[in-house]
């Protein structure tokens, strides 16, 4: 355990308002914008990233899905989550169920377009190649359906227009468009879909049955096809009607090559790790995390703490955190999380040292202080390089590492030392053998900004949906689909 010393409590606390994550958000887009070099960082990366995961192969993934589900089962842990596992892939189809057949495929095509509607980070669309691809080279007529941001209504800022040349050019193929989601003029163009072809359809959200899983919308939208497979694994912790509904109308309902990686690491390789197992959580607060710490605490060996969410650990010890963000409804928390990781056994080690900045702000005044040594006024924004050291070491001894959520305010170049630093550690380790899994989230956006993203095992392409499967829940969207 690394806090040594217990100060007076300090009363001040710091909320990130909207606009300032706003702006730290765009700050992010910019500098993956700004990613150069990817390569040099990684001498020899795994291609194991989701962007270029081969069609439905994973080499080093010899244990099946089910058979993991059945030894964590068996192991009494996690039997909700395992329960999601054993689903059919896309892979299990013959030939003859694919040739000439309208496959409704769902994807996560929700990727960030900037002012000019360019795509910021096309790394969902990249995703998504593998099982299109696969349904192509089947003979399949391929409808292809997402969602695009959070419209209310048709909204044309929100149409899935832009990612069509990308999608065209990834594919080597033109991709057709519908103006609509269901209807008519759509019903016609699946007619005239020819064998081996992609039809994108209009953003599933401009209906707002959608999201409501309006049993109706899903029958209109499931009978455009024959059969349906889910790979919107970004999507899949929502039962809309295209992720949840439609599988009451199309037998089968199978999982896609991206769903099914995302399994296979997120809960298959967590739920039976090879040991040491670390997990490394981070962000902003730990109220989002809670749920994640407690379940990981259930299964990793060695866990480690940083970003926002560290100062209401130093202050439930009796630290000053000077203005560091805190939120002093969850000091009783932290002090119980501290206290079941004790009497789980699980080293859980807290930063040492901090660096703090006088203001929020890429050109705030900087210093390197003691965890014990925050002056008032001042804010903590990164970890310091005592802390690096010792979780770096600690990192050393490990086989498996899972990482959700950065060490500091990583968006600002000043304060992104400690993420950076963790990212390259994990891009080493990989390189050595061990496995490291990215969460989802903004330590995806960190790993790339660093330019190591391809050399981990495995980078989730869900932020929410990553966190609800760490913290062990089902997720709808898989649980709909059939059974192996
Ligand atoms: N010391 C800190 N003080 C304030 N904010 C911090 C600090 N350290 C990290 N953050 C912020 O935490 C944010 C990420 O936190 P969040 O909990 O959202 O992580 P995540 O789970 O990786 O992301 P997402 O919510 O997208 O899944 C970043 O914007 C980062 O600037
Ligand atoms: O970006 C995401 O997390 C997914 O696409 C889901 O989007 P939502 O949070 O708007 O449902």
């Amino acid at each position: 355990m690394s806090m040594a010393s217990v100060l007076a409590p300090a009363t001040l606390s710091l909320a990130r308002p909207a606009a300032r994550r706003a702006a730290v958000a765009s700050a992010a887009a910019a500098a993956t914008l700004r990613r150069a070099g990817l390569d040099a960082a990684c001498p020899s990366a795994r291609s194991l990233g989701s962007a270029s995961l081969g069609a439905g192969a994973d080499p080093r993934l010899a244990i099946r899905v089910a058979s993991r589900c059945r030894s964590e089962s068996a192991a009494g842990r996690g039997a909700r989550a395992a329960a999601t596992m054993a689903k059919k892939s896309v892979g299990d189809l013959a030939a003859a169920d694919l040739e000439g057949k309208r496959v409704l495929l769902r994807a996560d095509l929700n990727v960030p377009l900037d002012d000019s509607q360019n795509i910021a980070d096309d790394t969902r669309v990249r995703a998504a190649i593998p099982t299109i691809r696969h349904l192509i080279d089947k003979g399949a007529r391929v409808i292809l359906c997402s969602h695009l941001g959070r419209p209310k209504g048709v909204t044309p800022k929100f149409s899935l227009a832009p990612i069509v040349p990308r999608l065209s050019e990834l594919l080597g193929m033109q991709v057709q468009k519908a103006n609509d989601v269901i209807g008519p003029e759509v019903e016609k163009l699946v007619s005239a879909l020819p064998n081996g072809s992609v039809l994108l359809l209009e953003n599933v959200r401009f209906y707002k049955e959608e999201e409501k899983n309006d049993p109706e919308f899903a029958k209109k939208l499931a009978s455009l096809a024959d059969l349906y497979v889910n790979d919107a694994f970004g999507t899949a912790h929502r039962a809309h009607a295209s992720t949840e509904g439609v599988t009451k109308f199309l037998k089968p309902s199978v999982a896609g090559f991206l769903l099914q990686k995302e399994l296979d690491y997120l809960v298959g390789a967590v739920s039976n790790p090879k040991r040491p197992f670390a997990a490394i959580v981070g962000g902003s607060k730990v109220s989002s995390k809670i749920g994640v710490i407690e379940s990981l605490l259930e299964r990793c060996d060695i866990l480690l703490l940083g970003g926002g969410m560290i100062f209401t650990f130093y202050k439930a010890q009796g630290l000053s955190v000077g203005a560091s963000l805190v939120e002093d409804d969850k000091l009783k928390l932290a002090t119980s999380l501290l206290a079941k990781a004790k009497e789980k056994g699980v080293s859980l080690m807290l930063p040492t040292d901090v660096v703090i900045a006088d203001k929020f702000a890429p050109d705030a005044s900087s210093q390197v202080v003691p965890a014990s040594a925050i002056p008032d006024g001042w804010m903590g924004l990164d970890i310091g390089p005592d802390s690096i050291s010792a979780f770096s070491s600690a990192l050393e001894t490990t086989q498996t590492v899972i990482w959700n959520g950065p060490m500091g305010v990583f968006e600002f170049d000043k304060f992104a030392v400690g993420t950076e630093a963790i990212a390259k550690k994990l891009a080493e380790l990989s390189d050595r053998g061990v496995t490291t899994i990215i969460g989802g989230g903004d330590s995806v956006a960190a790993v790339e900004k660093v330019g190591v993203a391809d050399c981990m095992n495995h980078i989730s392409t869900g932020g929410g949906a990553s966190l609800e499967l760490l913290e062990g829940k089902e997720l709808p969207g898989v649980v709909a689909l059939d059974e192996t």
